[in-house]
């Protein structure tokens, strides 16, 4: 497709904070422009020509002004006053620099449903725009009280023929009536004068409550962007890709990487459309490593329940208090440079890339925070990157022979341990405002995609959890996170994450757990009680499973079998994961069952 590039502009309500922090967070991100909604402009102290100075200095054009609301449809003495609220609107905009308004379609009780009056009185606003060398983008609300399809608002601008008044395009709009996007080509590019892009979840749901609240970034929704901008493109539109997004979670967000959220999401978007963004993302193999940052404490509950899990300490770190545990393809490594009594967290994950350096290429492309390196003289050159949580992601090479090497000893035989042969996945507790840019950043970043969110009730809150994973399931992470932000009831257990180890055979590991007196997780009857109710699975499974704290569940592929252990820090758990037969997913279900048995444990041990 085209490959000149495209002017990426943000629309100022995307941000939280005032004017000037909307601007700085804009600029910093690299965005080349901005909407400016009406509401920051008036709560700003900066005089128009002040922000338009602001924005020059930051190096952002004012690409539009927004919104002029209930213009059309009016009777006569409205409209009067409607077009003296005009001219002062274009008085801020002349300050500002902008010259394109945004009218969207009325929503007013006076409006009447006279597509001939709307047409007539749009021209009469057109025509004082040009006066000014203005012009006016109509932009058809979902929700408008006559106007509420692009189509409709495109018939009123091509019967008011005014070369100063043409159509916004507005994503959400369209798509949340599923609207066919396909007529968008019968319109002229030239009069398509601006587009506004915004992802969202499908919710059955107030189509203006769904737009107000829960817009998401392109890519961190189920909208199709790519097949409605290929429509948008197809006409000749040359102008901005801008978004427009209003979300509840952005907007107490801090606005800075909220903004590099948006450009990534643009980045990722511009890439799906065929502009030139980056390298496509290496193919990813495997997990290579997690590394848990420890304190004494609990690395060596941590260390002792690795040995019962079968794990062999293979090796330690040339320059740092880091040691490798290893069985089958599994490695963990404990790094001891936590200082807080008790404190376990995951700190690294790795995985293994058919190319590491254009992974860590892509990565910057994506605007990913690319981390120092930390490495001593002999050690393995890694590139690693920040994600939204504060884990560091690295890419290495696959095999993991270069990293290996760092550690003294390492590369020494595993035991036969309990049938563990890799990692299955790594479940990360994502912060509140961080899940859907989490869920956008390893997709865009390192090429995982996303399945589907599955909500839930769990004994602390409503919860969502997420998986990203390459197209094999070699390289799985499940995202976890609340529905609502978290408030003051906090129970020690409630932000935990695990690593997942795909195990042969979890029940014989889980019998062999129990008889070597290892912290595993004590699942109640009651649970076992409705599992034999819903699922029949026979007397005799069902008992081994009762009696082994083993956790089930299936999907329409296969059955998947689990068991996890105690908390072993402040956040960590360990769990063993078989699948069956393909099973997809991450035992959900369960979840909520072992969360309650953790807070138990916590509670039995004195520790909430
Ligand atoms: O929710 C609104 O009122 C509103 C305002 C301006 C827009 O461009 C839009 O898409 C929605
Ligand atoms: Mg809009």
């Amino acid at each position: 497709m085209s490959t000149a590039e495209p002017r990426r502009v943000i629309a100022t309500v995307c941000l939280s904070g005032t004017l000037e922090d909307k601007l700085a967070a804009a600029a910093a991100a690299g965005f080349d422009g901005v909407e400016i909604f009406e509401n920051d402009l008036i709560a700003s102290a900066a005089a128009p020509a002040e922000i338009r100075q602001r924005c020059a200095d930051l190096g952002l054009t004012v690409d539009l002004y927004q919104p002029f609301r209930d213009f059309e449809s009016v009777p006569p003495e409205l409209l009067r006053a409607n077009l003296r609220r005009a001219e002062r609107k274009f008085d801020v905009m002349e300050q500002l620099g902008a010259d394109l308004v945004l009218v969207c379609s009325t929503v007013s009780p006076d409006a009447v449903d006279d597509d001939e009056l709307a047409a007539e009185q749009l021209r009469l606003l057109a025509e004082r725009a040009a006066a000014r060398g203005m012009r006016v983008a109509y932009e058809a609300l979902a929700w408008g009280r006559f106007v509420n399809t692009y189509e409709h608002s495109w018939r009123i601008v091509r019967r008011a023929d005014h070369p100063a008044l043409g159509v916004c395009l507005d994503s959400f709009h369209v798509l949340s009536r599923g609207g066919d996007p396909a007529l968008i080509r019968t319109i002229p590019g030239e009069k398509l004068f601006f587009l506004q892009l915004a992802d969202a979840p499908r919710l059955d749901m107030d189509v203006l409550q769904w737009s107000r609240h829960h817009r998401l970034f392109p890519g961190q929704g189920s909208f199709d962007l790519q097949t409605f901008i290929g429509n948008v493109l197809s006409t000749g539109y040359a102008g901005p890709l801008s978004l427009e997004v209003f979300n509840d979670v952005f907007r107490q967000a801090d606005p800075k990487p909220a903004a590099v959220d948006a450009m990534r999401s643009l980045r990722l978007l511009e890439e799906q459309l065929g502009f030139p963004v980056a390298e496509p993302a290496p193919r990813l193999s495997g997990h290579a490593f997690v590394e848990l940052a420890v304190d004494r404490e609990s690395g060596a509950r941590i260390a002792g329940t690795l040995a019962a899990l079968g794990f062999e300490a293979t090796g330690e770190h040339g320059s740092k208090p880091v040691r490798l545990w290893e069985q089958g393809g599994a490695r963990v490594l404990l790094n001891a440079k936590s200082e807080t009594p008790g404190s376990a967290e995951i700190g690294a994950l790795a995985v293994e890339s058919a190319d590491p350096s254009s992974s860590a290429l892509r990565a910057e492309a994506m605007h990913a925070p690319i981390l120092p390196r930390t490495r001593g003289p002999e050690e393995a050159n890694l590139a690693s990157v920040a994600a939204p949580d504060g884990t560091e992601v690295f890419f290495c090479g696959a095999g993991s022979g270069s990293w290996l090497a760092d550690f003294a000893g390492a590369g020494a035989a595993p035991v036969p341990g309990l049938g563990i042969t890799g990692i299955d996945h790594v479940a990360l507790t994502q912060p509140f405002d961080h899940f859907d840019e989490a869920t956008l950043f390893y997709r865009s970043v390192t090429g995982l995609r996303p399945e589907p969110i599955a909500e839930y009730a769990a004994p602390f809150g409503m919860v969502r959890t997420r998986g990203v994973a390459d197209p094999t399931g070699a390289v799985r992470l499940a995202l976890t996170g609340t529905l609502v932000r978290r408030g003051e009831w906090a129970p020690a257990v409630r932000d935990p994450q695990h690593i997942a180890f795909a195990c042969d055979h979890v029940l014989a590991a889980a019998r062999t757990l129990r008889e070597r007196g290892a912290p595993v997780l004590r699942i109640p009857d009651n649970y076992y009680d409705d599992l034999d109710a819903r699922l029949d699975l026979g007397e005799e499974v069902l008992a081994q499973l009762r009696a082994n704290s083993v956790l089930y569940d299936r999907d329409e592929h296969g059955e998947y079998l689990h068991v996890c252990t105690e908390m072993l820090g402040s956040r960590i758990f360990f769990e063993l994961v078989q699948r069956i037969g393909g099973y997809a997913g991450y035992g959900v279900p369960n979840a909520p069952v072992r969360m309650a048995a953790h807070r138990r444990q916590r509670l039995a041990a004195g520790s909430g």
